[in-house]
């Protein structure tokens, strides 16, 4: 299927031109102006997607072929899998709500035109001569009339409440799953995806000095080894929540994957060595007690390194960079911060 974007944005001279060609093929093929199938004939006219052409020829060659069914497939195929977020939940809900929608406008309709011709009736009825049986008999079809109209109205004000209610869970929905697509699943910061967006945004942004820390807890596979992966990962959660706690406007903190940690700080390089070293410290004091036990677990470090942008460089640049230091920290020991400078390195601790 093509990942290619339908496009509806048309001068308003263009878009008339395309429904005037789109209308003709539609009444020939007697199918209904519905907005589904209004959407898959003018892309068709735009002679945009030729997969979509093919397949709306191919299945409505001509009168009596219509399928509300197909055509209904055809628009989730091609309209509702391209504009939506890849959530086949919330492309379901959605094809559910139009629909539902779809269906109720064109009983509402049908509805509406009924009572047109009834109040005609009735008028043509009171004008020709007075016959008391026949108003009678008029105004009481007209009364069940009205009755039924009322009642389809408020019919349709019902499903279209529930409509609205089932958009809003959809807006959730996608919010939460867009939420879910950013935010590491066991520390609750920023994951990586989320990260690389902030560190790109910061280095376009300018004017402001952008460093970057990135942290790996020391000897963690010996840690796991210990006491066990969900220890582990209790202590991931903990440090995750160390550097939670120092965000602030000037300092976005992720988790970078597995066991290193990233932190974007809007700050000058010494400031940004500062912040490392108050994060190192922290993590070294961590004591964490082990669930149903007296052991208290100790001695968690983390080695950083420590970098500022320069000119215009780029995230892959800086991140390498970073690296380079936190690989230094390692070397030289682990616990410490590295901060790396150009020309001049140095080291802190
Ligand atoms: N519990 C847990 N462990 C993880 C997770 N992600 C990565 N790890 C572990 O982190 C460990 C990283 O090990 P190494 O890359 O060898 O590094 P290290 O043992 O931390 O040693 P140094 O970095 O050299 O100090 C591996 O054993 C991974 O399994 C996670 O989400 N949970």
């Amino acid at each position: 299927m093509t990942n290619k974007r339908m496009v509806f944005r048309e001068e308003l001279s263009v878009s008339s031109d395309y429904l005037r060609m789109a209308v003709p093929l539609m009444v020939q093929r007697q199918i209904p102006p519905t907005p589904y199938n209004y959407a898959l004939w003018y892309a068709h006219v735009q002679n945009t997607h030729p997969e979509l052409s093919k397949a709306l020829l191919e299945q409505f060659p001509g009168p009596g072929s219509y399928d509300p069914d197909v055509s209904e497939s055809l628009f989730f195929e091609f309209f509702v899998k391209t504009y939506l977020p890849n959530s086949p939940q919330a492309q379901n809900l959605l094809v559910n709500i139009l629909t539902q929608l779809a269906r109720s406008v064109s009983k509402s309709a049908e509805g509406t035109e009924a009572y047109g011709e009834s109040l005609k009736d009735t008028l043509q009825i009171l004008e020709q001569p007075i016959d008391s049986e026949r108003i009678r008999a008029a105004l009481k079809r007209l009364m069940e009339d009205t009755a039924s109209l009322e009642d389809l109205n408020s019919q349709f004000r019902d499903e279209l409440a529930a409509a609205s209610a089932e958009v809003a869970k959809l807006k959730k929905e996608l919010e939460e799953s867009q939420y879910d697509a950013r935010v590491d699943s066991l520390t609750k910061i920023a994951n990586r995806r989320a990260f690389n967006d902030a560190l790109q945004q910061a280095l376009s942004s300018g004017d402001e000095p952008t460093s970057l820390l990135l942290l790996d807890l020391d000897r963690f596979k010996q840690c796991n080894d210990t006491y066990g992966h969900l220890m582990g990962d209790r202590i991931l959660e903990i440090v995750g929540g160390i550097l939670e706690e120092m965000q602030d406007d000037a300092t976005f903190v992720a988790r970078f994957g597995g066991e290193e940690f990233a932190v974007i700080a809007t700050r000058p390089l010494a400031a940004a060595a500062e912040l490392a070293e108050r994060i190192r410290h922290k993590v070294a004091s961590l004591r964490i007690q082990r669930k149903g036990s007296q052991n208290v677990i100790g001695g968690v470090t983390v080695s950083v390194g420590v970098v500022e942008a320069e000119g215009e460089e780029s995230p892959e640049s800086l991140i390498e960079r970073a690296d380079i230091a936190l690989y230094r920290a390692k070397d030289e020991g682990r616990d410490r911060v590295v901060v790396l400078s150009q020309p001049a390195e140095s080291s802190l601790d």
